[in-house]
């Protein structure tokens, strides 16, 4: 279904990793590792095919991303490890703009709800800067509840989350996969999740 032919990536002078092959079916998870620097919010960016491989192609059901541009756009969500926050806009905004940018629209009461799983509960109308860090990544985590798109891309999700919200995201990506869901995720963390099928891991 996600699927990556003979990958180069190269960032300014340096290969970061060439040659990767790998393909992921519905309900699995894809863990990638690596040291700072190592290459993986950049392998991250070219599932997304917000970066182009030096060579080699991702494909999706079978097409090449370049041939797909939108409809790809809806059934992908990136979390990227900065959250991507309008901080003048109140959380509600933040996530239904958020939501509307990936092709979703999302009714107040879905992005309420949405927020309340989050743990973002009477938090709505409040500016996103004023949310704490925790905050932060809750509401930009809370995207992955709006639309049902099939492949989740995160860049290290576990970073600044309280227990309650690393078992709340466990169990999100758990029913994710579940439901036969991909999901790609970076982490510096050994984050125990259930997976029914066996996780993949490329090592960078
Ligand atoms: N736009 C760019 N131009 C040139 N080099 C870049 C660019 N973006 C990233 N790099 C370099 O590519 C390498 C990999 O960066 P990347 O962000 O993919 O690593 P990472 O494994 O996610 O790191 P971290 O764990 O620190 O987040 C780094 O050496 C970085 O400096």
């Amino acid at each position: 279904m996600l699927e990556l032919r003979n990958i180069d990536c190269i960032r300014g002078a340096r290969t970061l990793f060439s040659g990767l092959d790998l393909r992921l079916q519905p309900g699995q998870l894809l863990r990638v590792q690596g040291a700072n620097g190592a290459g993986k919010t950049s392998l991250l960016r070219l599932i997304c095919g917000l970066l182009a491989p030096a060579r080699g192609e991702v494909l999706w059901r079978g097409e090449r991303l370049a041939d797909l541009r939108e409809e790809f756009g809806r059934e992908l969500v990136y979390i990227g490890h900065a959250a991507a926050l309008k901080d003048d806009l109140s959380a509600l905004e933040n996530l239904r703009t958020a939501a509307l940018l990936g092709g979703h629209a999302a009714t107040p009461a879905a992005a309420r709800a949405a927020l309340a799983s989050a743990g973002l509960g009477g938090r709505e109308t409040t500016p996103a800067r004023l949310l704490s860090q925790g905050q932060r990544r809750r509401l930009a985590l809370a995207r992955l509840l709006i639309g049902a798109p099939p492949l989740w891309v995160l860049d290290e999700p576990f970073d600044a989350l309280d227990s309650s919200a690393l078992q709340w995201l466990r169990e999100l990506i758990a029913g994710h996969l579940g439901r036969g869901g991909i999901v790609v995720l970076s982490s510096h963390q050994e984050v125990a999740l259930d997976t029914g099928l066996a996780p993949m891991v490329v090592a960078l």
